[in-house]
Formats: structure tokens, sequence, C-alpha cells
């Protein structure tokens, strides 16, 4: 498949591999640190990768990483929804990060161009909030909740699983009404999974992809997955997450979900050049 329907955009995903920035507008986002809460940060934030070379940018007001406690929906849509209002003038696909319904409802009036769910579109009221528009809509895979999920993941085969998790919410997905065409999937990595569970699932991705049909979106930057394979804290992870970014793409994924724009775009630049037959 070559588009991604994304409201106002149609991604081509035939060329260079897409660049999703993170943008993270909660108080202790993972490597930010919170550094950049606050409408200004988050708007010269956005100019800052969009200068870089960034396809579009990722919003989420509540933080996903293991062991966060879930935000109440009013306190979600006070952080998004100043950012989705100052940065839908500059142009970009703008993908919103939540799980809660009223969020999407709201994102999606606000104009944003994809709905990324981690929890796979599965909370009472989700497929309803996104079932009339034409936003994106990015599938994840999680094994339980951000709380939780780290405690002791298991799988019988975690590629397996992944897939047909995957495969079950996009039939119900489709059954409901929704054009595949907005639809891509995404393994989850480090949410509910082991490192080996999630190099095993970065070693099948194209398996994921070719099972599904559908375009894959990876998100490998700076987590632990990369850290516990080169013994570094989050703020020295760029090198192996342009790696993790590289080896996601050699997969079969078509976006990569980042921290660090301009180096990521350089080097699937690069990768591309030595790669385009
Ligand atoms: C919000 N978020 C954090 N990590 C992610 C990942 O790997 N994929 C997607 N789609 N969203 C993520």
């Amino acid at each position: 498949r070559e588009i991604l329907k994304c409201g106002r955009f149609d991604l081509k995903l035939d060329g260079l591999p897409l660049v999703m920035g993170i943008l993270n507008v909660t108080p202790d986002s993972f490597s930010d640190g919170g550094r950049y809460q606050g409408l200004e940060f988050a708007l010269s934030r956005a100019e800052e990768m969009i200068a870089d070379g960034v396809d579009m940018i990722d919003v989420g007001g509540e933080s996903t990483r293991p062991g966060s406690p879930s935000v109440p929906a009013l306190e979600e849509l006070q952080r998004v929804m100043p950012a989705l209002y100052a940065l839908r003038e500059l142009g970009k696909p703008l993908s919103v990060d939540t799980c809660k319904p009223e969020v999407m409802r709201e994102a999606i009036l606000a104009g944003a161009d994809m709905i990324n769910d981690i929890n796979a579109f599965r909370a009472p009221g989700a497929l309803e909030a996104v079932i009339d528009s034409d936003c994106g809509l990015c599938v994840m895979h999680m094994q339980g909740t951000p709380q939780h999920m780290q405690e002791q993941p298991v799988y019988q085969d975690v590629v397996r699983e992944v897939i047909e998790f995957l495969r079950e919410r996009v039939d119900t997905m489709v059954a409901a009404g929704i054009e595949r065409a907005r639809i891509c999937v995404d393994p989850g990595f480090g949410f509910g999974k082991t490192i080996e569970h999630n190099y095993a699932l970065l070693r099948h991705l194209g398996q994921i992809r070719q099972e599904l049909a559908l375009p894959v979106l990876a998100g490998l930057s700076r987590k632990s997955m990369i850290g516990a394979v080169i013994g570094k804290p989050v703020e020295q992870r760029l090198a192996g997450s342009l790696a993790g970014a590289l080896a996601s793409v050699a997969h079969g994924a078509r976006i990569v979900r980042v921290h660090d724009v301009a180096e990521t775009v350089d080097a699937l630049k690069v990768w591309r050049a030595a790669t385009a037959d």
C-alpha cells in the first residue's frame, strides 16, 4: 500500500521512511524530563523538528512510560488541546497520542490528522470517536497497562500473539466501517515486553507487515531495549536509537517514531541511498 490516509494529508509510503517526531506535553516525559511542558516550548520544539525534516509530529499529554499512572481526561485535554491549536497552523500532519475517546473526539475536531492509540482503540467509545472522521489511526499492541505492563511480560510466542492481537483489532475496526487506508499497525516496543520479546518483534517486523498487509510504525527511540544492549542511560542512546530506527526500516517499517529528528532523517537518507534499487 502506497498511501496512509491521515486527515488533511495522504502520507506517501513508497519513498523515504517517514519520521514521526515525539512531542511530549507531559510534566514527566521520560526523556525530556518535562523540558517541553508549556506551550511556548511545545511550539519551539515543533518548529525545530520541522526545520530538521520531520514528516509528522506526535503530541502526547499522558506519559506512557512503564509505571506511569493514568491522567484524568480533563487534565490530558488541558495539556494537549493548546498545543494542537498552536501546531495545526504549521502545515505538518499532527498525530495525537491518546487512549481516551473524549480526547480523540476533541483532537479530531481541532484538526488532528492521526490518532495514535497505544491501547488499540479498545476503550469503550474509542471506535465511535474516530469512525466518522478521516484521520489516520495507529493501532498498537500492548500487554496490560503502562502502570503494570513491565512487571512480568509473558508470551507463548510473542510474534504470533502480537500479530493475532493486531489482526483482531484491525478486523474489528474495518467491520465497524473504518477504511484500511487509514490504519497503520505497531508492535508496541516496550509495552509489556522483555528485551528479548522486543528484539524478536523487531526481527519479525516483516512478518507483521506481510500478514496484516498494513504499514508498520515502529518506536524504539531511547527505550530500554536500546539501553539494555549498550548499557547507557536515556540521554546517551542516540547512536543506539539510530541503529534501531534503521533496523526497523530494514525490516519493513515505514514510519519511525523518534526524539532525535535531524539525526534520524540523515541516517534514513544514507540508508536509502545505500539500498535504493
Ligand atoms: C506513545 N508511544 C510511546 N511509544 C510508542 C510506540 O512505540 N509506538 C506508538 N505508536 N506510540 C508510542
